[in-house]
Order: structure tokens, then sequence, then C-alpha cells
């Protein structure tokens, strides 16, 4: 998945007066359009494939609703990121905890879900706060690993905001790992991904870390 931005120059100094720089995002292919019909016809394929009738009347409706789910779940919502000028000179860290995760694994195509923390040491410029959860929700709607679903809110807060640190933790249990094959029920993947100066110093770091709760 690529995210371009508008014409609109990003951080460039603002009239007086919020928001001030508004930008609007757009998703855009790396992916293909999501084909509804086809989905529909490859679900009512994978039923009869699993010895299932699919045009039971049970199951009649099922191709199409699960053709719409995954339509849902592997689309975002597109959103503007809106950030405002650091005039006080904030200069400690914002930390969202607890952001909802939801995604899916991109081996068995099976949901993995928990929480992400994502902070950042301001720089010239602070973020909507609402914009934490969206960048989650943008790169987790998409067939993932965690790691990369991490690096990917990681980078693009430190591209869009040019902060001095990012850090964004993310915990998540992965149904593949317990619905099925090893049956781990309740194991938690925890990843993170580091930049600035919440990567190279260590008190910075470590505070980071006590206020995720994660040790460090
Ligand atoms: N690194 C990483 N691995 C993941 C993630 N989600 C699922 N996996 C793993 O992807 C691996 C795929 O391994 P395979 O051996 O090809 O698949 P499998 O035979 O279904 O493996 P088992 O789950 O061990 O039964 C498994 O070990 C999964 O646990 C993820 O987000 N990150
Ligand atoms: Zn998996």
């Amino acid at each position: 998945m690529t995210m371009i931005r508008s014409e609109a120059e990003p951080f460039t100094d603002p009239e007086l007066g919020l928001p001030d720089a508004v930008v609007p995002l757009h998703v855009v292919a790396g992916r293909a359009e999501i084909d509804l019909p086809a989905a529909e016809r490859a679900v009512a394929d994978l039923l009869k494939a699993l010895g299932r009738d699919p045009h039971s009347v049970h199951l009649a409706d099922t191709p199409r609703r699960v053709a719409h789910a995954y339509a849902e779940m592997l689309t975002p919502r597109e959103f503007e990121l809106t950030t405002f000028p650091n005039d006080e000179g904030y200069d400690e860290l914002v930390l969202a905890r607890n952001i909802p995760v939801q995604s899916l694994c991109e081996h068995h195509m099976l949901p993995f879900q928990g929480v992400a923390h994502v902070g950042y040491l301001p720089g010239d410029r602070i973020l909507g706060l609402s914009k934490l959860a969206r960048v989650v929700e943008l790169f987790a709607r998409d067939l993932q690993v965690q790691e990369r679903l991490t690096k990917q809110v990681a980078n693009w807060l430190q591209d869009q905001l040019a902060p001095k640190g990012v850090g964004v933790v993310i915990e998540a249990e992965h149904l593949c790992m317990s619905l099925r094959g090893v049956r781990a029920a309740g194991a938690l993947t925890v990843t993170s991904s580091l930049h600035g100066m919440l990567r190279d110093n260590p008190s910075s770091r470590q505070e980071f870390f006590a206020l995720t709760g994660i040790n460090s």
C-alpha cells in the first residue's frame, strides 16, 4: 500500500487560526480495486471445496457476507492529516495508549487484534490526537504481518510530522496462533519501532516504554 499526499504542502507556516495544515490523504494502488462479485464467487467455490453446499438455505447468503466482510476489513477510511504549530514548545512525550488494532495476517487471512501505543516527541508541529489512531487503522486494514504494520505506523509519523522522536508498540493476539496450528490461545506478540530520540536517547526510550507499560 502506498500513500500520497495531496497537492497541499504539509508543514508550511500557517496563517493564524486552527487547524492550519489539513492535508487530504489518498490511499493509492499497490492494491487493485476490490471485485466483490468475483470475491463472492470465490467464497462459494471455497465452500464447495470444503465440502459444503453454498446453495443450501443456510449458506445461500454466506458468499456475499464473507466477500463484504473481507472488503470492509481491507479498506481503511481516508482521513485528513491535521497538525498544529507547537506554539508552547511542548517538548515532552505525547502518547496515545491502547489504540485498538484489528488486522488480518497475510499468511492465513485470519484476524490478529490487540492494542497499539503510539507516541512522539514533538518538534515544530503537534498532530491532531485522533490521527494517531487513524494511522494505525490506515495500515492495519490490509493483509499484514505485525512487524511491518508496526514499522509502517512509525515511519509514517516520522515522515509526516518530522518530530524529535517516534515510538510505536503493538501487542496483539493472532488467531492463526490461537484457533488453529499451535493453538497457543492468549499468546501475545509484542513489536516495537522507534525513531529519533526515542530510539537513541536511553532516558527518552525508557520513559516511552514505562508509559506504555512495556518493560524495556
Ligand atoms: N513474523 C510473523 N509471523 C506471523 C505473523 N502472523 C502469522 N505469522 C506466522 O506465519 C507463519 C507461517 O508459517 P507456515 O509454516 O508457512 O504456516 P503454518 O504451517 O500454517 O504454520 P503454523 O501456524 O505453525 O501451523 C506461522 O508461524 C505464523 O505464526 C506476523 O504478524 N508476523
Ligand atoms: Zn497467520
